[in-house]
């Protein structure tokens, strides 16, 4: 499979990249993200894709976008990684090989838990991979990386976990000052590790990205210091998270006619854009309900066909504030395909996004193929959070964390009559406990190797948002 950028060579021109080559790369030397030339059609392998483990389907998924690591390696590496023991962190009575166990809060009506990895949030599904195939990419070409990160709250843990030890990766996160959880914070700034740079920028998670972005399109500063990224800008962020689309169409179907509804607490669309690719591919998904929390500008793109980016200083402090974006990154994925995969399109979109901007798509005939899409969305407030964290626990005695919420409010508004809706877990509760306590008037459960995290030492910088600040930091420590 080769790899062309929304913003470069148009899709009926040759594709250059290999999957290694933008594993690597992250961003695409012009500004866009990378996307396979074409998507798979797998609508035939369903069958025989059913009753395959997590890591068996993940390398067959897998397999179809990445054609330059041999096959052999590849499974290893998936089998490395989707095990048991990475995502042991399941609620009592489900199955840790399950790997994503799907609880059912009513017969058609589920929670796919993506959270059981080492952070506990759906980041892990995909960063466990990215640090077992940056080793390997690395180890093959004799080369290092420098990853420069952003997040809001969860990308920075599972990243930084992800990439613990492994000696040719260096990490360096930017996360925005105050604005994460307790928990999330202990998290990334408890670790004392020599590969591992915590930086907090004045600002949003906007901010942070902003930099990460005007970073790697410095060329020469990132050629010179080998800068990487693990935000979903990277294909394979994207690419590992088609896997759970699968497995969660399978867990909740009996048969390959069947249809499902996925909803998905929404950021920057890069968890929701996997689900659009997983529909492309053939996965019979007939609705992808995304939700958003009070930053709902990708809510109101999809009720409006208006795209109206906010800046930081209005974007709200939430209390699901992994997803305080308001400058989706994938976005831009959907609608290089929204467009008909025509790059000159979403260059001339992008100029005036990155220039501040806004476009409104409905005077375009690309509004009348948005419906094909199958999207739907809906926001949900901290009000509307604390009522379903109270009613899912009253009437199911399970506890789920804020964004969940957001998911679940969304899908309720937004089911289909009869088919089931899967509702992705992101985190887990224990993540943001101050909006619990709130909810339930009890402090979650947290596994036990994380007791205390917040009394251990943290060690961060905490500088402006700033290009210039960060890429001399970057350059004091490679
Ligand atoms: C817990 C949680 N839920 C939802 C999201 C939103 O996902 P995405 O940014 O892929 O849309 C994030 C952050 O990305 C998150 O950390
Ligand atoms: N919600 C994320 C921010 C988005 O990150 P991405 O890596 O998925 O692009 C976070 O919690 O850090």
């Amino acid at each position: 499979m080769k790899y062309i950028s929304t913003r470069g060579v148009s899709a009926n021109q040759s594709a250059t990249q290999s999957f290694s080559d933008i594993l690597l790369g992250g961003l695409a030397p012009d500004g866009g993200l990378y996307l396979p030339e074409h998507y798979p059609q797998v609508a035939d392998r369903l069958n025989e894709w059913r009753s395959l483990d997590y890591a068996e389907l993940a390398f067959r998924i897998l397999s179809l976008f990445i054609d330059d690591i041999p096959s052999a390696d590849l499974r290893a590496i998936c089998k490395k990684t989707y095990t048991a023991e990475t995502y042991r962190y399941c609620r009592p009575g489900r199955n840790a090989a399950d790997i994503v166990p799907l609880t059912s809060l009513a017969p058609d009506f589920h929670l796919l838990e993506l959270s059981n990895g080492p952070t506990l949030a759906f980041k892990d599904m995909a960063m466990q991979l990215l640090g077992n195939l940056f080793e390997y990419a690395l180890g093959k070409r004799g080369e290092t990386i420098n990853i420069l990160g952003a997040t809001s709250g969860d990308t920075g843990s599972a990243a930084e976990y992800a990439m613990l030890g492994k000696h040719n990766v260096r990490v360096f996160m930017l996360s925005p000052e105050g604005r994460m959880s307790a928990f999330q914070r202990a998290q990334m700034y408890s670790l004392d590790e020599p590969n591992i740079f915590n930086i907090a920028v004045r600002g949003m998670f906007d901010d942070a990205q902003d930099i990460v972005k005007a970073v790697s399109n410095d060329a020469e500063f990132k050629a010179r210091y080998k800068i990487g990224a693990v935000n979903s800008i990277n294909w394979a962020r994207v690419a590992a998270q088609i896997v759970y689309y699968f497995k969660g169409y399978f867990a909740a179907t009996r048969s390959n006619d069947d249809e499902v509804v996925f909803s998905v607490p929404s950021g920057n669309f890069g968890n929701i854009c996997a689900g659009h690719i997983a529909r492309m591919m053939g996965l019979p998904i007939a609705r992808l309900v995304l939700a958003t929390n009070e930053n709902n500008v990708l809510d109101e793109f999809f009720r409006s066909g208006i795209y109206r980016p906010r800046t930081s200083s209005e974007t709200h402090v939430t209390s699901s504030p992994s997803m305080d974006i308001s400058k989706a990154s994938n976005f831009e994925r959907f609608v290089f395909d929204l467009v008909g995969r025509d790059a000159a399109v979403v260059r001339e979109l992008w100029q005036s996004v990155d220039a501040g901007g806004t476009f409104d798509l409905n005077a375009t005939p690309f509004m009348t193929h948005l419906p094909a899409f199958c999207f739907v969305s809906g926001s949900s407030s901290h009000a509307d959070r604390l009522a379903t964290i109270r009613d899912v626990w009253q009437r199911h005695q399970l506890m789920i964390d804020t964004h969940t919420a957001d998911g679940v409010k969304v899908a309720r508004e937004h089911g289909l009559p009869g088919l089931p809706t899967i509702v992705l877990e992101t985190a887990q509760a224990v993540k943001f406990a101050e909006t619990i306590r709130e909810a339930l008037d009890r402090d979650p459960l947290r596994p036990l190797p994380l007791e205390g995290i917040e009394s251990l030492p943290q060690q961060v910088t905490v500088m402006a948002a700033d290009v210039a600040a960060v890429k001399s930091f970057v350059a004091a420590r490679c």
